[in-house]
């Protein structure tokens, strides 16, 4: 689904070069659920907007659905959700979820039709009328990812979606995305700091490590695929995957070229 092959990108600043990512070689499979991990300033926002075609590599190969990333973006095949839900206040939440196929053209009566199915996929039926002010965060973030689903891109691509949410919540959306994940079958990409985020949610783990920023390790999940309850958490295999992520994390700050 994705491929990167000695994939670079160096930023031209006027403090010199910035090598926020280098040598990055990276298979992602169709359905696969892939999170990103590392300390700030590593790349992995970068590597995240060099796949939607928002930043251009200066050196490497990227390959999306065996096309250039540029073409694949110009086939609607990713959505983004960010950090900050970024929902327009005076626009109702249909209206926000709305907002992306009214740009690509699509038919009113087909925009109706995927806002009611996108906001059911997302638990917020119901609240399509609501201005994003009358929901919590974690349902305005809700909100987002169903405008991020609702051209039924094959890949969602998640730059620290539920980083600004309380723990509970963010265990909710979690176990929620997760299901979301196992019905719809998409190609994932999370972005997070959170290690019990990334294990929980992963069928693999990319360990970055920054300066120049670089792929330290790649984990390949043993816990079961789909769906898994939140108390997978404290099991044996669980703890044992955080404990590499957290050795990887560790010994990649320490890796300097
Ligand atoms: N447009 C830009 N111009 C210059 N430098 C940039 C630009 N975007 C990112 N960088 C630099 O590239 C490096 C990687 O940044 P990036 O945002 O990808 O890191 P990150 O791992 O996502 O960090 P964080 O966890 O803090 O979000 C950093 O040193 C950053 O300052």
């Amino acid at each position: 689904m994705i491929q990167a092959k000695g994939l670079e990108l160096t930023f031209q600043t006027n403090d010199g070069p910035v090598h926020a990512l280098k040598d990055i070689d990276l298979d992602i499979e169709a359905g696969e659920f892939v999170s990103f991990i590392g300390p700030s300033g590593c790349g992995k926002t970068t590597f995240l907007r060099c796949i939607a075609a928002l930043e251009t590599p200066t050196g490497g190969a990227l390959s999306v659905k065996g096309m250039s990333a540029e073409a694949a973006r110009q086939k609607r095949s990713y959505g983004y959700v960010f950090q900050a839900a970024g929902l327009y206040p005076w626009r109702t939440i249909a209206a926000n979820v709305r907002l992306p196929l009214e740009i690509m053209g699509y038919s009113r009566a087909e925009q109706v039709k995927r806002v009611e199915d996108v906001l059911s996929l997302v638990d917020l039926e119901g609240f399509g009328k609501k201005f994003p002010w009358q929901l919590s965060g974690g349902m305005q973030q809700r909100a987002s990812i169903a405008r991020a689903l609702a051209f039924d891109a094959d890949i969602l691509l998640m730059d620290e979606p539920f980083g600004a949410l309380d723990e509970i919540v963010r265990d909710k959306l979690n176990e929620e995305l997760l299901k979301l994940w196992e019905r719809t079958g998409k190609t994932i990409g999370f972005v997070t700091h959170s290690i019990p985020e990334a294990v929980y949610l992963s069928t693999k783990i990319v360990v970055m490590s920054p300066r120049p920023g670089r792929i330290y390790e790649v984990i390949d999940s043993p816990l079961p695929r789909g769906a898994r309850p939140l108390d997978i958490r404290d099991s044996e295999a669980f703890l044992q995957v955080a404990h590499r992520v957290r050795e990887g994390l560790r010994a990649g700050h320490a890796y300097e070229d």
